[in-house]
């Protein structure tokens, strides 16, 4: 095992890591609440302020991904679909099966500049065009309009309540549902069309499994499935339909088309955020097709039956892939830009800097009961936390 990869599996690095996510995640939701006078006054600004105070927090994660544990997404996709990409607004089905496929869903975003900023420090950065000042819409700037992304889910509204996430979520307007459909009828709708007017790109995530796959789950649904006369899937749930029929319905206009993604891991693996954190390496497979939004039915049970057919083809992609290992389609390998990493390693730095005065405060103490003691509770945590992830 190389230097690099057993430093991975130290307990002090992981500990460092969470604490850098932690603390940076707190400030970015401090940042965010004081961005609350600016909403009455220009609502425009805000929102992008806080895109990119998402991002600074979001990309952590996948430069953890990305960087840290070495896992990289293959995209299978049509080349005749990948030149939109990034540059229209979308709604993305994705299945629900892995702990991680959100980390996925982030990395894909990232590089198609749909997490926040990297497209904007690129162009100033490396391409050293000018800055984009704008103002009543124009560019007065002389380089070309720089598209601003952004990504959006439908999550369920415990994920609200989550701190630094959750907290940054709702600045970020992301829908939030209690699965309840009387409950969230309105607020769903109205948050919907709050989108209408956001000033990014956005890709609007939505698992219409509407929760993640486990065998009993998957029982249960294929009896629903059966007693609706409808053919039983093998690799996902039933999905529900009304979600995503209103989000269709709410967002025609505004989103271009709907990337149907599928999401499978080589090998059989089930990845956990603990193994990307520990290091470990995984294989991530994504299809994704670009169905336009024109071919989406409007009625409500057409676009439900729709839906049902979209399934059970992403369904026997499933299938297919357990066998032959590959999805449909050319690969293609987007770019991966350094912003991430960069934005990772200045946060680290900075936050790290308080942990180093307090470490040498510790030493210059010369009491030498609490060095031993930080030395024997850093020594246990890590025996501990060991014995946890063999
Ligand atoms: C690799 C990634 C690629 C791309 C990613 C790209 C971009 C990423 C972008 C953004 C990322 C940003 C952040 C993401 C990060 C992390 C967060 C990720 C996810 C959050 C996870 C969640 O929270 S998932 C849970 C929330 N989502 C949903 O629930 C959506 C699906 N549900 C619905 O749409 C529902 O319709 C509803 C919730 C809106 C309403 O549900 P309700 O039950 O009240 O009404 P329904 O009409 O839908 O249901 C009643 C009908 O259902 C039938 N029924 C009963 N039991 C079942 C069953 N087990 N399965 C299926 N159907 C069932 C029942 O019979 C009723 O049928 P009728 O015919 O009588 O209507
Ligand atoms: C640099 C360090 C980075 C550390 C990264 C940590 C990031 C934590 C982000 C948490 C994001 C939470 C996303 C959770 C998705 C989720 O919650 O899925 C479950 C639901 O669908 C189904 O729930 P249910 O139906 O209730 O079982």
């Amino acid at each position: 095992m190389g230097l690099v990869q057993w430093l991975k599996g130290q307990f002090l690095c992981q500990l460092i890591i969470c604490y850098g996510f932690l603390v940076s995640g707190l400030l970015v939701n401090l940042l965010q609440i004081c961005t609350l006078p600016l909403w009455p006054i220009n609502k425009q600004l805000a929102r992008r302020i806080n895109c990119k105070l998402g991002y600074s927090l979001t990309s952590q994660s996948v430069a953890l991904l990305e960087w840290w544990s070495g896992t990289e997404v293959t995209f299978y996709t049509d080349p005749a679909d990948y030149q939109f990409y990034g540059k229209e607004n979308a709604i993305i089905v994705l299945n629900h099966n892995f702990e991680i496929d959100f980390l996925c869903g982030w990395a894909f975003c990232d590089r198609f500049g749909v997490l926040g900023i990297h497209h904007i420090l690129s162009r100033c950065l490396l391409l050293k065009t000018h800055w984009r000042r704008t103002s009543n819409g124009r560019d007065l700037g002389n380089c070309p309009p720089i598209p601003l992304k952004a990504s959006k889910c439908l999550a369920k509204k415990e994920l609200s309540y989550l701190p630094v996430i959750g907290w940054m979520w709702y600045f970020l307007e992301m829908v939030f549902i209690k699965r309840k459909w009387e409950e969230d009828k309105r607020s769903f709708v109205q948050s919907l069309q709050n989108l209408r007017d956001y000033p990014e790109n956005f890709w609007f995530l939505l698992h219409c499994e509407g929760t993640r796959f486990t065998e009993e789950k998957h029982q249960i649904s294929m009896e629903v499935a059966e007693k609706k006369g409808l053919p039983k899937l093998k690799h996902h749930l039933l999905p529900r339909t009304k979600g995503f029929w209103v989000a269709v319905q709410n967002l025609r206009g505004t989103v271009a088309a709907v990337y149907c993604c599928t999401l499978n891991f080589r090998n059989n693996e089930t990845p956990t955020l603990l193994g990307v954190i520990n290091g470990k390496k995984y294989h991530p497979d994504l299809y994704i097709r670009r169905i336009p939004l024109e071919s989406v039915p409007e009625d409500e049970a057409e676009c439900s039956s729709w839906l049902h057919k979209l399934y059970q083809e992403k369904d026997q992609f499933q299938e297919d892939y357990s066998h032959t290992g590959y999805f449909p389609g050319p690969i293609v390998t987007p770019l991966r830009g350094p912003w991430a990493l960069i934005n990772w390693i200045g946060w680290t730095c900075l936050l790290l800097y308080p942990l180093y005065l307090l470490l040498v405060q510790l030493v210059l103490s010369g009491s030498i009961l609490t060095i031993l003691a930080t030395v024997a509770f850093c020594s246990a945590a890590t025996e501990r936390y060991g014995s946890v992830c063999r």
